[in-house]
């Protein structure tokens, strides 16, 4: 990779310290970021890929399409910064964080004895026949089974393993009950269970291993 790409994909750290491992351990969480419209900003973010995946632009449409996004993008390049102070991930007040590409949740009860949130996926996350797609239910597995090691043991951690069973359907447009806990501690290892849910319909169930990073570790 060129140092232009990389400095495109990996823009300079905004306090010019190291990175202290695959996350950090502590990193400012926000409500102001982006300003008091940011979670508007996210949701048309959101519809516009619910459009573009049902939409069946004509040939002129695409060409005006692109122009308008070019002049988007042109903005969004003179903003980007290091992924520790965007408002995307660290916006606590704004569904998944403020994180465009989690499905969007929002989370009831966090603790030690894990974590309850209403979800829902969106249009975009289409999988198949108006299903959700796997892998966006193993995203938002990921997120909270991570944020349910993270409140446990107080620390960073990272996915070693992440099993998925998909038990029924699991609909769009729909909120569903996702709950993610610490089942066991062994040392440095993490197992985590999850669930997901319409109503008493299980679609979906989470077995994970979450590994605590040493200090430094990437
Ligand atoms: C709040 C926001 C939450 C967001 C959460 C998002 C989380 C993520 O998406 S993280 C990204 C996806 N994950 C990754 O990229 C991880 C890539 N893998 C790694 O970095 C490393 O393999 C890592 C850190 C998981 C483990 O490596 P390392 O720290 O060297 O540990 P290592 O010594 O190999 O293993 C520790 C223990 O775990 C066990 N272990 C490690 N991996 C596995 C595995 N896949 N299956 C079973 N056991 C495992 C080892 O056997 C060892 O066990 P024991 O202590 O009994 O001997």
């Amino acid at each position: 990779m060129n140092d232009a790409l990389d400095d495109q994909w990996n823009p300079t750290d905004q306090d010019g310290s190291p990175h202290e491992g695959g996350f950090r351990a502590r990193f400012d969480v926000t409500t102001e970021r982006g300003g008091p419209r940011y979670g508007e900003f996210n949701e048309q973010v959101r519809l516009l890929m619910d459009r573009v995946r049902y939409a069946c632009p004509t040939g002129e449409l695409t060409d005006e399409l692109i122009a308008d996004l070019k002049s988007i993008n042109g903005k969004l390049a003179d903003v980007q910064i290091d992924e520790w102070h965007t408002p995307a991930g660290t916006r606590i007040d704004l569904p998944a964080r403020g994180n465009i590409t989690v499905p969007p949740y929002d989370v009831t009860d966090a603790g030690p004895d894990g974590v309850t949130a209403q979800i829902t996926f969106r249009p975009y996350h289409l999988g198949g026949n108006d299903a959700a797609h796997g892998g966006q239910v193993a995203v938002a597995f990921d997120d909270l089974g991570g944020m349910a090691s993270a409140l446990k043991i107080q620390g960073v951690s990272r996915t070693a393993y992440l099993t998925v069973n998909y038990r029924s359907i699991t609909p769009l447009r729909t909120p569903l009950t996702i709950r993610t806990w610490v089942e066991n501690l062994d040392g440095r290892k993490v197992y985590v269970k999850g669930t997901l849910h319409e109503g008493d319909r299980l679609c979906a169930d989470l077995d994970a291993l979450f590994i605590r990073l040493k200090p430094g570790q990437p």
